[in-house]
């Protein structure tokens, strides 16, 4: 018996409220699922991230299959173990991570081979070792292997990444054998072409997968681009299944997103820019760099649900991130993270709630009116 199933709790208009049971806990959706790329929420304890309120987190197969090694995590007990996070993990396949950061990548058939960006050690990475790969990590929700291109792209090079994801989709779900603890997500390309994507769509669902990511965007297109994509293809997908928009993205993004029927984000953008002093509040994105700040005794947000943006000056923020001091990455990891997940958990209240437009109206309006 399938022990991940994924409940339609409350609809309005294609936003969708869900809730994902897997064996490890329950995923609420709309969801925002914060990146460990390396087995770690950098900057991070993993109970911190709990408390920011995420329900899932990110593993990174290319990463891991690299340093320190599938086989040698699962014999220290698996993912879960190993970072000690109890709840559920969501892994991508590797070839996106492979294609952006690997050397020397040659791409056949079969898979993908390349050279690690850290060492210089061949590796090869086929569906089936991907697969092979994440269920050695002990991944709760696992991505086919796919190939994602960049935009904007030829017609021709969109329809030849898009029917060898396909193919990869069916050697995937082969090699992963109906595995009834974790999940495995068909993976939708096409790039920016309606007809491509719904052949993509199609060929998934007559192979059958238990979730569908929407794959090859957040690639440079513009956002109506992102968006048109979406709306066309998000009507072509099972209504009972989750749709994980993969590798998205800034607040404004996800709140498109959501308005369009998806249930899943991941981005390395919270913390990566949290790192490099960008605060995210209600009003929008403050820059804590700029030397405006350097005299301001405001908080950074007091009428924030989260402490941290009450605690402190936004003058104290600037000094933590002018002398990169440690404390100011841990402090604005956590500050954006909590504010993802407020933006989430704002949105999964309005859908139950029949009132998603005007939640959007009154978020973007906070976002333009913003006094930083
Ligand atoms: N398999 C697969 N993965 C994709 C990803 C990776 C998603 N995060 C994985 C995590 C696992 C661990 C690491 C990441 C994507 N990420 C993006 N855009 C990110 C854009 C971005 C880049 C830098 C900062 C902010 C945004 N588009 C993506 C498309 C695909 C895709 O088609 N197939």
């Amino acid at each position: 018996m399938k022990q991940v199933n994924f409940s339609l709790i409350a609809s309005d208009g294609m936003a969708r409220r869900g809730r994902i049971d897997t064996p490890r806990g329950e995923i609420n959706t709309p969801a925002f699922m914060p990146v460990g790329t390396a087995g770690t929420v950098k900057a991070m304890y993993p109970e911190q991230v709990r408390e920011t309120g995420a329900d899932i987190l990110l593993g990174n197969t290319y990463h891991l299959m690299l340093r320190p090694g599938a086989e040698r995590v699962a014999g220290l007990g698996g993912l879960h173990t190993f970072m000690d996070w109890q709840r559920p993990i969501l892994t991508d396949s590797g070839g996106f991570q492979v294609m952006s950061l690997a050397k020397l990548r040659k791409l056949t058939e079969k898979g993908v081979t390349f050279k690690s960006h850290i060492d210089g050690s061949s590796h090869e990475l086929t569906p089936e070792r991907s697969i092979e790969i994440q269920t050695l990590l002990d991944s709760d929700i696992i991505m086919q292997l796919d190939e994602c291109i960049a935009l904007p792209a030829e017609r021709k090079e969109m329809e030849r990444a898009m029917e060898l994801s396909l193919r990869w989709a069916d050697r995937s779900k082969t090699a992963f054998n109906n595995q009834a603890n974790r999940a495995l997500f068909g993976i939708v390309q096409g790039g920016d072409d309606p007809e491509l994507r719904a052949r993509s769509a199609a060929g998934l669902q007559s192979i059958g997968f238990d979730g569908y990511s929407i794959g090859g965007l957040a690639v440079g297109e513009p956002q109506e681009v992102m968006f048109r994509v979406l709306s066309d293809i998000t009507p072509e997908l099972p209504w009972d299944r989750p749709r994980y928009l993969m590798g998205v993205g800034k607040p404004d993004d996800i709140l498109g997103g959501i308005e369009r029927g998806v249930d899943m984000f991941d981005c390395v953008h919270p913390t990566r820019a949290g790192r490099h002093g960008h605060a995210y509040t209600r009003f929008g994105v403050i820059n804590l760099k700029n030397a405006r700040h350097k005299d301001d005794h405001r908080p950074l947000d007091e009428a924030s649900p989260n402490p941290n943006c009450r605690r402190w000056s936004r003058a104290y923020l600037h000094h933590l991130v002018r002398t990169e001091e440690i404390l100011g990455a841990m402090v604005l990891s956590q500050i954006n993270l909590a504010y993802y997940q407020e933006l989430t958990a704002g949105a999964r209240a309005a859908i139950e709630a029949g009132r998603i437009s005007d939640f959007a109206a009154e978020t973007r309006a906070a976002w333009a009116a913003g006094d930083l």
